[in-house]
């Protein structure tokens, strides 16, 4: 019998709670992935004290899917979701953005979001801002309800990226609304500042704007908040896993050993901070010739694949090099929109992420 997710939900089903029910039927599983014989899902329980009282349980949701054909690997992470206190009142928002950040017990769900995925990379200019509007362009394209939250504040990419034109505002006068472009809730530093101003912020005024972007924003119901990282293990990546309820992490690398170097320290930092690494995306995998059809590897071969495998994530796609990438971006209108290749290869990944219950 050949290993599905249905096979795994129903193995997990045998799986009891101790206040009644079982893992599969309670809805407590996301992100499962099955990747040749490597398994991985999140168990996730609705509150901290929940999650504390789970681990039998998630040992025995291990034990039972190890057991299954045609397992090699299997890896279970337990997170919850939902604050263990009440939330305590919170002052009126502050519409300056740039604010110093508000103190807060542990991470928090944005209100009407049901994923937050993370596109991260250890290295800069690896593709992370072009990964991360071409996905939520395809995702909201096949009917998914997405946001784009660009956490880099610093050198944001995603107004230009997405063809943002307008200002966010307030209709309430406490919430900013975000602004929509192809179909995408979008909330960009980007699209606040003069695109030529540079912003010159220290780190506490970085941490506010992006306490603001996540949890004073009118998100609205979504089923995926896709958020592009800055590159490397600092500030911002520390600061959203502990602020921010994040379902997972989606690593972009191009092949190169340099990238590939990197790439492992944002895979460990993502492991320290507790945060599932759902997955692998190769960029600028190859050079198609528009001319002679002649595929060239130029950055090198295999490496991302390799570095999936050894984390035991799936190698989610391998995106080609491709001039239509960086003139779309450049226009404002993802490749994805369009019917290229490109386009396509956006579009099943954007699929298979909703099939694996990542998106
Ligand atoms: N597959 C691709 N083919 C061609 N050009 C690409 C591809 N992916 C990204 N680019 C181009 O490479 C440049 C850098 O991409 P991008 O800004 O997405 O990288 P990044 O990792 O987000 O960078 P940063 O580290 O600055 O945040 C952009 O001009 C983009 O259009």
């Amino acid at each position: 019998m050949s290993l599905t997710r249905d096979r795994i939900l129903s193995v997990l089903s045998s799986v009891a709670l101790p206040d009644n029910g079982d893992l599969a039927s309670r809805d407590m599983i996301r992100a499962l992935t099955v990747d040749g014989g490597n398994v991985s899902f999140v168990i996730e329980a609705p509150s901290p004290e929940v999650a504390a009282g789970l681990e039998p349980q998630r040992k025995a949701a291990e034990a039972a899917v190890a057991a299954l054909d045609g397992v090699e690997k299997v890896t279970v992470i337990l997170t919850a979701h939902g604050a263990s206190k009440p939330a305590p009142q919170k002052p009126a928002p502050n519409l300056r953005v740039g604010g110093h950040p508000t103190p807060q017990a542990g991470p928090q769900k944005i209100a009407g979001v049901d994923r937050v995925i993370a596109i991260a990379s250890g290295k800069g200019g690896v593709g992370k801002s072009t990964v991360s509007s071409n996905l939520a362009v395809a995702l909201a394209a096949s009917g998914r309800k997405v946001g784009l939250l660009d956490a880099d504040i610093l050198g944001p990419s995603q107004a230009l990226m997405m063809g943002v034109t307008e200002k966010p505002t307030s209709s309430d006068g406490k919430q900013l609304d975000p602004v929509k472009a192809h179909g995408v809730e979008i909330m960009s530093v980007g699209a606040i500042v003069d695109p030529d101003q540079a912003v010159v912020w220290r780190g506490p005024m970085l941490m506010g704007t992006l306490q603001q972007f996540a949890f004073q924003v009118n998100w609205g119901d979504l089923d995926v908040l896709i958020v592009d990282l800055p590159p490397g293990t600092g500030d911002v990546q520390l600061t959203l896993s502990q602020k921010v309820e994040m379902t997972g992490a989606l690593v972009v690398s191009t092949p190169q050993d340099v990238a590939l170097l990197d790439a492992r320290k944002a895979v460990d930092m993502f492991h320290k901070v507790n945060i599932p690494v759902l997955g692998m995306i190769e960029n600028m995998s190859s050079y198609i010739c528009p001319n002679c059809g002649h595929e060239a590897h130029l950055f090198g071969e295999g490496g991302v694949a390799k570095e999936a495998e050894k984390i035991g994530a799936p190698l989610l796609a391998q995106l080609p090099l491709s001039l239509d990438v960086r003139l779309a971006g450049d226009a404002g209108k993802p490749v994805a929109l369009t019917d290229s290749a490109t386009g396509e290869a956006y579009r099943a990944l954007a699929a298979d992420l909703v099939a694996r219950g990542i998106a």
